[in-house]
Parts: structure tokens; sequence; C-alpha cells
């Protein structure tokens, strides 16, 4: 190392990190600054502490009124149970505008209201709630602290585990320390000083002086070594709870979860060139694949009814190929895909990806000729810019275009919902390894692992962490030693995040439907079924022959169950069961049911109402030997509706009658097993439509000179 070198390296080791500090309620800046003093000068000396007074003037007594001089302050005001709060946005707003003013700030420390804040504030800034001006915040003290209790706050302050280094003060009498104890759970790996006093800053004794010198020390050197600070944090010693002191390997999982392996740079490139080279994979078909996942993962989460503008950033690279190929599957699924594709690598095969996007007439758009405001114009950006090879920092025109997306996402969008951002593989930008180094980088609503997930989304916060790429072969597992979760069924990408949470009361669906009109549908409500089933069957909807039955006993008390329809013509709706099973019980007390076929996928749903009666014994006998031999001899050993010790129970019995069977005999169906049959009475059809505005049509049987024929009516919705 020069000498030069050797005074730079020397100069960032000394460099402090910078903390604001937020006192306690009705306590002051300077009141904080008294108490944090006491401290000892080895650790002082290696901080820099900025001493802010919060923004209300206290609104009631102090509880160091005769202790410390006035005048005091509180950062926001609440109720008894700590549930509701006031003045909270204007709170969070004069903490951002003051670190604006007086930042960068590399980390918070607070102290009992202080510290409620400071440990809700990096989970907040993550969810774009405040502090999307300044950089993020990387390391936390809380002393005396605990978790904010207004509900929707609290779900976005610690939905995500919160990552940066924490050290926690816990006082044995300190009426909070249950609650300092319950916010250590939302932190990964946070530190902790116990110390015997009770809700006051504390001075450091000979247990806590190391730990903090411990933590300056780390919290330094990630300092220094900011592009991979959190990793040479994790491997160091000290009072660190879930994470025994250990080195990271790079595949192994820095989060608790051990279900699923996260790739290093290395890694993943090492796979591909496994794929390529000794198992003959061509990457034509690989990138197919890989675009087939993206498309398919959107195309579950952002139906193209809803999202239909699409923009895909394509950069140079195989992430770029797998944007051109996905934003061709979206085409074919639907979509109005527009292609950015400002560094085109003149290779046949990107070339033939662009061809192939031109013969559908898919628009190509320059860098510079995309509209100032992209939130106008599109629904979905797909960020196809860089992939796993990414290195250093962005180049023309991508810096530009990463940071479109990233200032598109800080925007208030009071007036329409901004377009969402789905990231291949990694989000542009982000250090594959590391993420989103100084947390102003694009924060994908989505993000589609490929193969396997790469370490740096582990960083990943947004809602929807979706895997694709189903071709890795167990040579492959096996030899890279991966644990990747199962693909549901012939699915081409498995959600790997968990699911977001949803609010129930703002689930709706807008329904777009063809109009549904009553002197257009069948005279005959039974060709109407059957016309509907059709399409149903044709839009490969699951089970679309799963039917809601509805009964009631003879009292009136209702109960309903989802039954298969195996049969349908004029004479009514069939369906198979136990005659002693509560349906059953219920029928034979009140022969009244009703059948509802819901077609989700249609916007469409059925009712029929009317009298159930058993069919006849032969067509049970028929249905009962039609079935595969495990369902019949399922039927025997299930006593439907009755109370049994367990699920062994049944597969012992089952096991017991196969055996019994093994020689293909004929399987005799039990005396309590057949079918019902329910005559139509009344049917509605009901189509979902715009604004609420659904159609109705019902049939109901009246006699026309002297015939017996259908009405059909049109219901308000
Ligand atoms: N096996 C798999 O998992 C598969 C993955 N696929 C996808 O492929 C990418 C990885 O593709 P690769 O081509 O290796 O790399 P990238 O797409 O990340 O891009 C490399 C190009 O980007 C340029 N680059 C790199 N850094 C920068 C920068 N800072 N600024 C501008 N440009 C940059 C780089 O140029 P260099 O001159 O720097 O080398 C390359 O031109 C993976 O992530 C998946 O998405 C396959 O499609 C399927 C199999
Ligand atoms: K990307």
């Amino acid at each position: 190392m020069g000498k030069q070198e050797e005074r730079n390296q020397q100069k960032i080791e000394k460099k402090k990190p910078r903390f604001l500090c937020l006192h306690g309620f009705r306590t002051n800046g300077q009141i904080m600054k008294t108490q944090i003093e006491k401290w000892p000068p080895s650790v002082l000396e290696k901080l820099d502490l900025v001493f802010v007074d919060a923004p209300f003037p206290a609104n009631g007594k102090s509880d160091v009124e005769g202790i410390f001089d006035p005048p005091y302050y509180e950062w926001f005001q609440f109720n008894k149970e700590f549930t509701e709060y006031t003045n909270f946005d204007e709170c969070l707003a004069y903490i951002e505008d003051y670190m604006v003013e007086h930042g960068p700030f590399d980390g918070l420390l607070g102290f009992s209201q202080g510290a409620i804040l400071s440990a809700a504030l990096p989970g907040l800034q993550a969810e774009g709630v405040t502090l999307t001006k300044v950089p993020k915040i990387n390391f936390l003290v809380i002393i005396g602290g605990a978790k904010l209790k207004e509900p929707s706050l609290a779900e976005k302050a610690y939905s995500c585990p919160i990552r940066c280094p924490s050290l926690h003060f816990l006082g044995e009498t300190d009426f909070l320390k249950p609650y300092g104890t319950e916010l250590l759970e939302s932190f990964v790996d946070p530190v902790v000083i116990h110390h015997p006093k009770g809700h006051t800053v504390p001075r450091l004794d000979d247990k806590g002086l190391p730990t903090m010198l411990d933590f300056v020390e780390r919290i330094q050197k990630a300092g220094l070594y900011s592009r991979t600070g959190f990793r040479r944090w994790c491997s160091g010693s000290g009072e660190v709870r879930g994470m025994a002191s250990r080195p990271v390997s790079s595949v192994e999982s820095l989060e608790s979860s051990d279900s699923i392996t996260y790739l290093s740079q290395r890694e993943a490139a090492e796979i591909d060139e496994t794929l390529m080279g000794p198992l003959c994979f061509s990457v034509d078909q690989l990138m197919e694949l890989a675009g087939l996942s993206v498309a398919t993962a959107i195309a579950e989460v952002y139906r193209s009814s809803e999202y239909n503008r699409v923009l895909a950033i394509c950069g140079p690279g195989n992430n770029g190929g797998d944007g051109l190929v996905a934003a061709r599957h979206l085409y074919h699924f639907g979509y109005k895909p527009v292609v950015c594709y400002p560094k085109r690598t003149p290779k046949p095969l990107y070339d033939g990806l662009v061809i192939q996007l031109e013969s559908l007439s898919v628009p190509f758009l320059l860098a510079e000729d995309l509209p100032m405001d992209i939130s106008n114009d599109f629904d979905i950006l797909v960020d196809a810019m860089f992939g796993f090879s990414f290195h250093g920092t962005p180049r023309p025109p991508f810096d530009d275009l990463i940071q479109r997306l990233v200032s598109l996402q800080k925007r208030d969008h009071m007036r329409q919902k901004p377009p969402v951002v789905i990231s291949i593989d990694i989000p542009s930008g982000w250090h594959v390894e590391e993420g989103d180094i100084n947390g102003d980088g694009i924060k994908p609503d989505m993000l589609v692992s490929l193969t396997a997930p790469k370490l740096c989304a582990k960083r990943f916060c947004g809602p929807h962490h979706f895997l694709g790429g189903r071709f890795v072969p167990p040579s492959i597992v096996e030899k890279f030693n991966l644990k990747l979760p199962p693909y549901p069924s012939t699915s081409m990408c498995v959600r790997i995040g968990k699911p977001p949470q949803v609010d129930i009361s703002a689930l709706r669906e807008n329904y777009i439907s063809p109009e549904l009109r009553e002197d257009q549908v069948e005279a005959d409500p039974l060709a109407q079924f059957e016309k509907w089933f059709a399409d149903a069957v044709a839009a490969c909807l699951k089970e679309p022959n799963a039917m809601a039955l509805s009964t009631a006993d003879k009292s009136g008390k209702p109960s309903s169950r989802i039954v298969l329809l195996k049969g349908v013509d004029k004479d009514g709706f069939v369906w198979y069961t136990n005659y002693e099973s509560q349906k059953a019980r219920e029928i034979s007390e009140n022969p009244r049911a009703s059948l509802l076929f819901y077609w989700g996928g249609l916007n469409r749903q059925v009712r029929v109402e009317g009298l159930v009666e058993k069919v006849s014994e032969e067509e049970s006998e028929q249905y009962f030997h039609s079935r595969p031999r495990g369902s019949q001899i399922g039927a025997i050993v299930s006593k439907q509706s009755t109370v049994i010790p367990g699920r062994n129970i049944l597969h012992l019995e089952y096991k017991e009658l196969e055996a019994k069977f093994s020689d293909r005999s004929l399987i005799p169906k039990p005396k309590h097993w057949g079918g019902y049959r329910l005559k139509p009475e009344h049917f509605e059809f009901w189509q979902g439509q715009q604004s609420r505005l659904h159609d109705r049509i019902r049939y109901s049987p009246e006699v026309t000179d002297g015939k017996r024929v259908w009405k059909i009516d049109r219901l308000a919705p």
C-alpha cells in the first residue's frame, strides 16, 4: 500500500458514524445529550452524535421536572391505549426535513418515545411512508424502546424483518422491558445490552462497555466497507442473538429461513455454465423458459384486464433477452407490450427475438423517445436491464432509465395508481449479492428470481417474490446443493415470498363481460346452463362441475358444501354421496335444496333451486362401478360426517380393503352410498359487469295456455 493510500485508509478508518439522536417524551435534546455524556470517551469519541428537539412543546407535565430544566418537547401525542396518534405525520415530516437539512445521517439513536420512533423508521422508510428524501438508515441504537401500537403503522414498520445492525438497551426494572424484548423479534440479529436500571439512559458498565465498543467498531467497519459491510457485520463476535458468530458463506442463508438457497454471483454463473456446457442446454432454450416464467408470474398477480400496458426495458445481456421473451409471451396473454431496448447486442439470438416482436407489431421505443412521465402511459414496467453479471455502477443510458424508475416510485401518486415495477432476476442497479447498498435504488413490487434467487434477493422487501426457470435438473440440484421449492402442478413459476397481506374489504373486481341479454338467452334454462357449462370447460376452469349444495334441516337450519355434478339432463342435476351424511339427513327431512355454480374465470354464477330425490339403485350401482377402484374403497371406508379418532384409521381400513380386493374382484357398492337428483324449479344466471351493474336473468316456471313454460325476467343487480 502506498503512503497516500495508507493515509486515505486511516482517514476512512477514522470516519465516525453520524447518529441523529431522538430524546424521550417531554424532555429535550440537551437533556439527552447530558445523559449520553455519562458514557466513556472511548465510546463517545468514536461517534458523531447530533441532538435535536422534538417538534411539539410538552402538552402536560414532564417526568423530569425538577431534575432537568425545561423547555420540554414531545414527538407526537397518543391515546391512553397508545393505539391512536396525533401529529404523527407532522412528526415524520419534521424528522425528514431535519435530516435533509443537517444530514446525511448514518443511523438513529433514540430513548423512550425517541427509541420507539427510531426503531420504526427503517421499516417505514422501506415501505416509502417517510424518509424518502434521505439515504437509508443503516444503524440503530434503541434505549428503552418498544413497537408502535397504531395498527396500520405497525404493519408497515415491522412486516419485513429489519436488517440494519441494531443495539438495544434493556433495563431490568424498566416498565417497557417486555415491549423492548418483543421489539427484538422484528430485527435480524439485534445486539442487546442488559442493564440493572429502569427506564433511563444507563451508564455503560463492565459488561455493557465491551458490547458497545464492539458494536461501534463494527459499524465503523461497515462504513469503511460500505459495499460489503453487511456481510462483514454478520461475521464478527459479540452478543448477537439468533445467529451464532460465524463467517457467512455465499450460499448460506443470512435469513433464518433455510428452505431455499440463495446464490452468489459466481455460483449463478457456474450453474449457467454447467447448464450450457455438459448439460447441453442452449441459451435460447433457457431464455425462452426464463421469459415464459416471468410472463406467467406477472399474469398470476397483475391481470391484463387491469394492468394492460407494459413497458419492458431491456439491457444488453441475457437479462434483456429474458425481457424480450417475456414481452412476447405477455402479448400472447393479452397484454399490450412496448419495448425499450437501447443497447442491442448484434447476435442472431437477440435479432430473432426482436424480429418476432416486430412481427407482432410490438412497438420499440428509443430511450430518448420515452414519454417524460412514464407513469401515465404504462401499468407495468418490466425491469430487464441487468441480471447476475451486473457489476460496478450503471452506465448510460441505463443510469437514467433506472433513475426514472426510482423517481417514479418516490412520487406521490395522488390521482392515479402508479405503474408496478417487476424486476427480472435482479433489481437493476442492485449489487448482485449485497442488494440496494445505498438504499436509493429500484424498489420493485415484484421480483422474479430465475433458477434460484441470488443473495441480493434477501433484501427484496416488495409484496411479490416468485421463482421461475423450471428447468433445473436433479444433477445441478445435487452438485450445487440447492434447496428449491416445488413448483405447483404444471406452473412455470412459484411464489417464494410470503403472500402479501390483503385488506379484505378492499378486494374487489371490476368485471368486464360480454352482454347477457334476456332476448338472447336460450328459452330453456337447461340449454342455457349447458351452453355456459361448455364455456367453463373451454376456458379450462378447474372443476367446472363443482357446485355448492345448500340444504336445510326440518327446523330450517341451513348448511352448504361443495359437491361434484355427475350428470345433468331434462330430469335434473345429479350428484353422489353417502346416504348417512349430514346432507342426506337434511334432505330426508326437507327435500328443498339449492345448487350454486361459480365460474370465477368467466365472471359467472348459476343458481338452481328445486326438490331433491334419490336416483334409482341401478343408476347408483352403475355410477359406483365406473369410479376408480380407490374411490370405491374410499366410499366404503368413510362413515361420512361421523367423528373419527384420527386420519390413521382411514388409512388402516383403506389398506385392509385394498388387500381384500387386490384380486381385482368386484367391489360391492355399500348400501349407504348413492345418488341424488335435484329437479329444478328456478334458475338464475348471473354475470358480473362493470360498476356492479351485473346481469341477473331468472327463469321461473309458469303455465300458459295449459302448457308449462319458463318465464324469463331480468333482476336488478
Ligand atoms: N441459468 C440461468 O439462471 C439463466 C439466466 N438467464 C438470465 O441471464 C442473466 C444473466 O445474463 P448475462 O448476460 O450473464 O448478464 P446480464 O444480463 O446481467 O448483463 C450483462 C451485460 O450487462 C453489461 N453490464 C454489466 N454491468 C454494467 C453496468 N454497470 N453498466 C452498463 N452495462 C453493464 C455487460 O457489459 P460489460 O461490458 O460490463 O460486460 C453485459 O453486456 C440472468 O440474470 C438471467 O436473467 C437466462 O436468460 C436463462 C438462464
Ligand atoms: K433486472
